[in-house]
Order: C-alpha cells, then sequence, then structure tokens
C-alpha cells in the first residue's frame, strides 16, 4: 500500500520515450509541440492599417485624394507631403504615410479630403515586426496547442505540426455481473457503464480510447485479453475485478502477462485497490470497479499520466484551494476524494459520496480532497480538483 503521494511521485517518475509525428495543423489542437516553432517572417510582415479609412502624408487637417489601396493590394505606393489615399483594414500602407485616419472622423468633398482633427504621428498602423520578429521563438517545445494557436502557426504559413503522438489507450472491463446497456436485464445483473464514463473521460481531455471490451471473471480469458490489447497499446486500462474477491483475476492475469508491478493499493478513499504497472514501455492501470472509484482514480492518475506521455508540461486537474459553504467532518480513516460542488467561490461537498454511487460526480464539477478524520468549519479553505 502507498500513499496518495506516493503513487503520484511514482507515476510522474516514469522515464518517457516519446514519439512524434507531423499532422495537418486542422488536426493539431490538444497536442503539444515536438519542437520549437520559430517565426519565418515579421508579424505583421509590412506595416499596414488598423482602420478603414485615410492613410494620410504630413500632418495637416487637410488632404488631396490621390487613390486607393484594398486589403491584399501589392502595388508599391509612395505618398508626398499633402498627399493622402483611401485605406482598408489590413491593406499594406504607402511609402511615406505618416498616420491612418479613421474613416469616421473625416469629410469628403471632392478629392478633398477634411479630417475633424490633425492625426497623431504613427496612428492606426500596424507595424511590421511588432506581434513576432523573423526568428523569433513563437512557442516553446512542449507547449499545448490551443485554438489561437493553430491560428498563430497558420499565420505562419505552417500546414503542418510536429507533434509528440498521444498515446494509444485500450479498455477491458471485467465481471460476470455486467451486461451492456439496451439488452434486457435479469435479476443480479447490472449495466456495464464504466468503459463509457472513462472513455468519455478521455475524450474530454483530448485522448481517444481504441477499443473497449468487456471479458467475463474467467482467469484464462482475462489473461488472453490483457495479452492481445497489451500489443496494440501504449497505456491499458482496465476496470474491475482488483481486488481481493475469488473472482478478481485482473493482478494475477497482468502478473502472468509479464507486466511489473509499479504500485498496487493506495491509501486513499475511493479507489484503494488501484493498480499501476508496466511492460517494457507499456503501461497498465487496473482501476477498481465502483463507478466513482474508477473515475476518480482516471481524473487523479490516469489522466496526468496519459498528459504527461503526450508531452505536455501542465498535467493534471486545474486545482484551487476554496472556503468550504458548510461545517463537515470526513469521518473515513483514509484520505479522501469527496464528489464536491464549486460555485460562487465555494466548495459544496455532495450528499452521496458512496464508491459505487455516481450522481453526486455526475452533478458535481470537482473532488474536493480532505485529510483522514477530518474537520472542517465552514469558510476553512479545501483543496479543489476540477473536474469540469
Ligand atoms: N474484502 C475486501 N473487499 C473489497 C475491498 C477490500 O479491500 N477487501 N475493497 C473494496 C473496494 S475499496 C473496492 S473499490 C472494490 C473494488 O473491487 P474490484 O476492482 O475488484 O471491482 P469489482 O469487484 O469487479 O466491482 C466492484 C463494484 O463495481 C461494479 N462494477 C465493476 N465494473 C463495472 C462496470 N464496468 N460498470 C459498472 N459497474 C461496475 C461491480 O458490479 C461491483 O459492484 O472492492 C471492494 N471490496
Ligand atoms: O476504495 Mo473503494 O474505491 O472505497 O470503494
Amino acid at each position: 500500500m502507498v500513499t496518495i503521494e506516493e503513487a503520484q511521485t511514482i507515476i510522474s517518475n516514469q522515464n518517457i520515450e516519446f514519439e512524434s509525428e507531423l499532422v495537418p495543423l486542422n488536426d493539431s489542437l490538444g497536442y503539444s509541440l515536438a519542437e520549437d516553432i520559430i517565426a519565418p517572417f515579421n508579424i505583421p510582415s509590412f506595416d499596414n492599417s488598423a482602420m478603414d479609412g485615410y492613410a494620410l502624408c504630413g500632418i495637416s487637417k487637410e488632404y488631396e485624394i490621390v487613390g486607393e489601396i484594398a486589403a491584399g493590394d501589392t502595388g508599391n505606393i509612395s505618398l508626398n507631403n499633402g498627399h493622402a489615399v483611401r485605406i482598408f483594414t489590413g491593406a499594406k500602407v504607402p511609402e511615406n504615410t505618416t498616420a491612418v485616419m479613421m474613416q469616421e472622423k473625416t469629410n469628403v468633398e471632392g478629392s478633398k479630403l477634411i479630417l475633424d482633427q490633425e492625426p497623431a504621428e504613427g496612428q492606426c498602423i500596424r507595424r511590421k515586426g511588432e506581434e513576432l520578429q523573423e526568428g523569433q521563438i513563437v512557442f516553446e517545445k512542449n507547449y499545448t496547442i490551443s485554438p489561437a494557436g493553430i491560428g498563430l502557426i497558420g499565420s505562419l504559413g505552417k500546414e503542418k505540426v510536429r507533434v509528440f503522438s498521444k498515446p494509444k489507450i485500450n479498455l477491458i472491463t471485467t465481471g460476470n455481473e455486467l451486461i451492456e446497456p439496451g439488452k434486457p436485464k435479469q435479476e443480479g445483473q447490472i449495466y456495464e457503464s464504466n468503459s463509457y464514463a472513462i472513455s468519455s473521460a478521455c475524450e474530454q481531455f483530448g485522448f481517444l480510447c481504441q477499443t473497449r471490451i468487456h471479458i467475463k471473471d474467467a482467469f484464462e480469458a482475462i489473461k488472453k485479453g490483457i495479452k492481445e490489447k497489451l500489443e496494440v497499446s501504449d497505456v491499458l486500462i482496465l476496470c474491475g475485478g482488483i481486488s481481493v474477491g475469488d473472482y478478481d483475476f485482473v493482478k494475477e492475469a497482468l502478473e502472468e502477462n509479464g507486466v511489473e508491478e509499479l504500485f498496487y493499493k493506495v491509501y486513499q478513499k475511493p479507489g484503494k485497490p488501484l493498480y499501476f504497472g508496466k511492460k517494457g514501455n507499456k503501461y497498465v492501470f487496473a482501476l477498481p470497479g465502483n463507478p466513482a472509484s474508477s473515475l476518480s482514480c482516471f481524473y487523479i492518475y490516469v489522466l496526468p499520466f496519459l498528459q504527461k506521455l503526450s508531452g505536455m508540461k501542465e498535467v493534471g486537474l486545474d486545482k484551487f484551494s476554496l472556503p468550504i459553504s458548510h461545517d463537515f467532518e470526513n469521518k473515513s480513516d483514509r484520505p479522501s476524494f469527496l464528489k464536491a460542488q464549486v460555485f460562487n467561490n465555494q466548495v459544496e461537498v455532495l450528499n452521496g459520496q458512496s464508491s459505487s454511487m455516481l450522481h453526486s460526480l455526475a452533478v458535481g464539477n470537482a473532488l474536493a480532497y480532505i485529510d483522514a478524520e477530518t474537520r472542517f468549519k465552514k469558510g476553512d479553505e479545501i483543496s479543489c480538483y476540477m473536474i469540469f
């Protein structure tokens, strides 16, 4: 049995052999860069107008309009003192432009342009290189690509980016009592639901569970399933059958497949029988079958590991310390992750904390971490991991 901190340290200390791939920019959201992105040219790459209006040469209140430049025009026009050209947002400003005046502050009389006020030098001009200079590092390796990041990389003219590959994940659920939703249910059976919760939690954070299979509580079948799925996985997630019952075959089946145990059992509630192991550069999490245990363990242990494997710098759920909105006593002798709701900068620990109960996890948005046998008074600060 290890502590929560020990388990987290074992997970985060794994030496990872990172793989990278070239992906189309459009598919790169949520991936982490496997190389620095360097600006191949200045952004903006030419001085351009920030407004629809007039490019002006010299400081005055009256100008002669001598032409027009639209966005995308490539011509090289040069202005003389007292001249103005009609210009539009994003269009290249002519040489010798002193300033741009937005059209709302101008009056046109024939070819004369009359301003409400004199322009300030340089106003409404976006200068070449003011955002990024050629050769500058735009994003460092390990940057996780956001929508704005995709936009900026696109503006550098790149159509593909080299990113760290995301882990290949497969999921095995076990248990004789479990049947697929949609099928008729007999007394003593329950619907299999953990695979839905875990695979969608993967998706929530940009990971894909390649396959989900279900195996009955039969040692040989579980052993065979692990062998097959381990071959095609970077991370194999099992769910159920990891405790100490006569039909809990997962740990032994992992051993027989040559998986080395990195830890088994964490002093926590829920999720005590959590298992983590490895075979070569493949990793296995065996999550306890109780629905709230498996999903909590996914969030606290599996997610940061998947993110680490994907080359992310910041891993794990967002964590905040917030005041609790009511008195609370954790009666458990184990440190606990409690289903909670963060609202208006306060934390409410929800009813229905049993490891088998998903409703509180489904309507809540956080896991509140509380030490064993601890009392909280309303207003005391409590650590919250945000799950949504
Ligand atoms: N004698 C002991 N018994 C148990 C201990 C213990 O220390 N000593 N630990 C308890 C704790 S804590 C947990 S958590 C569970 C975990 O057990 P398993 O990982 O072996 O899970 P199962 O027994 O297979 O299932 C537990 C529970 O969850 C339901 N389940 C399982 N898989 C699914 C699924 N895919 N979808 C929906 N529900 C699922 C299953 O029907 C059981 O009700 O062990 C305690 N026992
Ligand atoms: O640790 Mo178990 O997950 O309490 O039910």
